[in-house]
C-alpha cells in the first residue's frame, strides 16, 4: 500500500491555468503529494487578464470542502482567493471544525493585471476570523499594506508590518518582495514572532510571473503537508518557485504562467541554496 500526503486547497479557478486551483494542484503533483480542490469561484482568465468572475454558491463550496474532509482526510490546507465576506468566514469555520493544523494562508486581493479577487469590504473578516488560524500566510506588499494599514517602502517598513501580522494573532508570516523594486534582487521576509528570516534571490527579468504567489504557497502547503518544518518548508518553495519563473513560459500574449515542472526537471543537480543568500536575524526593533 502507497501512502501519500494529502493537501487541500480552497480558492478561485483561473482557467489560464497558471495561477489559482491549477496552480495549486500543478505544485501539489510537482512536490509529490495528493491534491485536493475545492473551488471558490470560476474565473474566465488568460494571460491579459480576468474576463470574468463567477463566485460558486456558498452551499456548493461547504459541499466540496465537507465531501474531501470527511472521507480523503487532510494534512494541510491552502486558501488563495475567497472572492467575499461570506466566503472567508465560511472556509474559517471549516478550518475550526475540523482542527486543522497546517494551515496556509495566501490573502489574494487583486490579480496582477488590477482585477479585483476580493471584494473590499472583506478585509475585516480576513483579519478577525481567517487570519488568525493560520500557520503561516504569504501576503505581497499590496496585501501587507492593505492588511496592516502601513506604507511599505522599506525593509523597516516590512518589518514592522510582519509585527503586525504576528499582533493580529497570526503565528508567521512571509511579506514576498517580488513587488519591490530592489534592483537584482527579490527578498521574501518570513517572521515566526522571533526571529526574521531573508530570502534574498536573484532578481528574474521577465514578464511571465502570472501565478507566482499560488505557486509559492501550494509549495509551502506541500512540504508542510508531508511533515517537514516550516522554515524548511518556506526555503523549498522559494527554490520551487525560483526554478518555475527562471523557466517561465512565454505562452499567450500577455503575462505568461511560471513552469511548474522547472523545480523537477533542472533543480535537481542544486546544491543547497545555490540559487540564493537566506540569513536570519532576531527581533530588535527601533
Ligand atoms: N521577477 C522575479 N524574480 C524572482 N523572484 C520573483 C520575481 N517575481 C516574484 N518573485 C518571487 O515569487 C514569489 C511570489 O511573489 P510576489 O510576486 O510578490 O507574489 P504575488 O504573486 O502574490 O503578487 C516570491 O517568492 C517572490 O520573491
Ligand atoms: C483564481 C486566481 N487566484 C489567484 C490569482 C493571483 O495570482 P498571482 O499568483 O499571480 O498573484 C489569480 N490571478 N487568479
Amino acid at each position: 500500500m502507497t501512502t501519500i500526503a494529502r493537501a487541500l486547497t480552497i480558492a478561485g479557478s483561473d482557467s489560464g491555468g497558471g495561477a489559482g486551483i491549477q496552480a495549486d494542484l500543478k505544485t501539489f503533483q510537482e512536490l509529490g503529494i495528493f491534491g485536493m480542490s475545492a473551488i471558490t469561484a470560476i474565473t474566465a482568465q488568460n494571460t491579459l487578464g480576468v474576463q470574468g468572475v463567477y463566485p460558486i454558491d456558498p452551499i456548493g463550496l461547504d459541499k466540496q470542502i465537507t465531501s474531501v474532509a470527511d472521507d480523503i482526510g487532510i494534512d494541510a490546507v491552502k486558501t488563495g482567493m475567497l472572492f467575499d465576506e461570506t466566503r472567508i468566514r465560511l472556509v474559517s469555520e471549516k478550518i475550526r471544525y475540523y482542527r486543522w493544523k497546517n494551515v496556509v494562508v495566501d490573502p489574494v486581493m487583486i490579480a496582477k493585471g488590477g482585477a479585483s479577487l476580493l471584494t473590499e469590504n472583506s478585509i475585516t473578516a480576513l483579519i478577525n476570523e481567517l487570519l488568525p488560524l493560520a500557520t503561516v500566510a504569504t501576503p505581497n506588499i499590496p496585501e501587507a499594506e492593505a492588511i496592516t494599514g502601513r506604507d511599505i517602502k522599506t525593509m523597516e517598513d516590512r518589518k514592522r508590518a510582519a509585527k503586525d501580522f504576528y499582533d493580529m494573532g497570526v503565528k508567521s508570516v512571509v511579506i514576498k518582495g517580488g513587488h519591490h523594486t530592489e534592483k537584482d534582487t527579490t527578498i521574501d521576509l518570513f517572521f515566526d514572532g522571533n526571529t526574521f528570516t531573508y530570502l534574498e534571490f536573484p532578481k528574474i527579468n521577465t514578464k511571465n510571473t502570472h501565478g507566482t504567489g499560488c505557486s509559492f504557497a501550494s509549495a509551502i502547503t506541500a512540504e508542510l503537508a508531508k511533515g517537514n518544518p516550516l522554515s524548511n518548508a518556506i526555503q523549498t518553495a522559494k527554490q520551487f518557485i525560483h526554478y518555475a519563473i527562471v523557466h517561465s513560459l512565454a505562452i499567450g500574449k500577455g503575462h505568461g504562467p511560471t513552469h511548474h515542472g522547472a523545480y523537477r526537471h533542472f533543480g535537481e543537480n542544486m546544491n543547497g541554496n545555490r540559487e540564493g543568500k537566506i540569513w536570519q536575524e532576531s527581533m530588535k526593533m527601533k
